[in-house]
């Protein structure tokens, strides 16, 4: 089905997702959660893309929530007062897991060109995206304790494991909106670009990796860094890449990665996905039985 509020486009192996709703800020809804669910599943199948650019159209990249009225906004007391209490259903399974997790859940690097305000879920969904590039007019604001209500998106558990925990703590207790320098410093974005290379800078990333690595190599180290920060030791680590080396070491790509080199040649790497468990790294993060759909 064609989305409504974003844009999805491929090109050169990179998918492009847009958020599409400018006039608004490209405010957050439960359509949009949706369709950002759907893009995110449609680029993980699709052997075409192995890399993932998301940004947004016009002088926003997501306003957060959309306060305002219309379908899946939060105008609507009496939508919010009919939310199940108590449940791990109270926010809509539609809404801020949807809206980080399966990017977190991707076989493939996933890159933020942050254009604009990203408030909110704006910011959040930001969060298990592997690369954050800000453009120089974007802003960040995790607002909210001033909306009277917690971070969502799993972003309790991406926020200290990205910028440390003294830092995520002054962005949350304080709520405030800061703008990307502030944003630098603190290792929320790994650069900052004038707003006009900010495309340009991630797409030439995106095409880097597109171009050079195997996507399968690439898949089993972005899901064993994101999987190790929970882990008890760096024995976990060092069992989970022996089983990839291993695995990866008798593959295609292997084959093909030394050869490339020897021969002076660009690398043609071939060795597909597979069904999800890739190189012995099964996909992270899995959702616990009372959550899975
Ligand atoms: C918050 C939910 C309450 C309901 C609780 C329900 C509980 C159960 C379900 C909860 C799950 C939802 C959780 C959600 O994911 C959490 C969030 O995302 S909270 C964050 C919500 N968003 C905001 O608070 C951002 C508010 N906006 C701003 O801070 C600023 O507008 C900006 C984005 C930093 C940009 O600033 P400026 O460039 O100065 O622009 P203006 O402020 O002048 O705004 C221009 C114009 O746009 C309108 N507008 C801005 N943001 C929103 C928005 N999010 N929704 C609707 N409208 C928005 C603003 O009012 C101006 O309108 P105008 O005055 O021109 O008519």
């Amino acid at each position: 089905m064609t989305p409504t509020q974003l844009r999805y486009e491929v090109a050169d192996g990179v998918a492009t997702i847009t958020l599409d709703r400018p006039d608004r800020m490209n405010a957050f809804t439960t359509v949009m959660a949706a369709e950002l669910a759907a893009a995110a599943a449609a680029a993980d199948a699709d052997d075409a893309v192995r890399v993932v650019v998301v940004t947004g159209a016009g002088r926003a990249f997501c306003a957060g929530a959309d306060l305002g009225g219309g379908e899946g906004t939060f105008a609507d007391r009496s939508a919010v007062d009919a939310l199940p209490r108590g449940t791990v259903d109270g926010v809509p399974r539609d809404w801020g897991g949807i809206a980080s997790l399966p990017f977190a859940a991707l076989r493939k690097p996933v890159i933020a060109a942050v254009n604009g305000p990203a408030v909110g879920i704006g910011a959040t969904m930001t969060l298990p995206m592997d690369v954050r590039i800000a453009g120089e007019s974007a802003r960040f604001g995790f607002v909210f304790a001033r909306r009277g209500i917690v971070p969502e998106a799993a972003s309790t558990w991406f926020l200290p494991r990205v910028v440390g925990i003294s830092q995520a703590m002054e962005w949350v207790a304080t709520g405030r909106v800061f703008d990307a320098a502030e944003a630098l410093r603190g290792r929320l974005v790994s650069r900052v670009v004038p707003d006009a290379d900010l495309l340009p800078t991630a797409l030439e990333l995106a095409r880097e990796i597109a171009d050079n690595t195997s996507g399968v190599a690439v898949a089993a180290a972005r899901q064993m860094l994101w999987s190790m920060l929970g882990a008890a030791s760096p024995w976990d680590a060092h069992r989970a890449e022996s089983r990839a080396l291993v695995e990866l070491g008798a593959g295609p790509d292997a084959a093909e990665g030394v050869a490339s080199f020897l021969g002076k040649r660009p690398p043609r790497f071939t060795a597909p996905l597979g069904d999800g468990a890739v190189a012995g790294v099964t996909r992270w993060p899995q959702p616990p039985p009372d959550l899975v759909p």
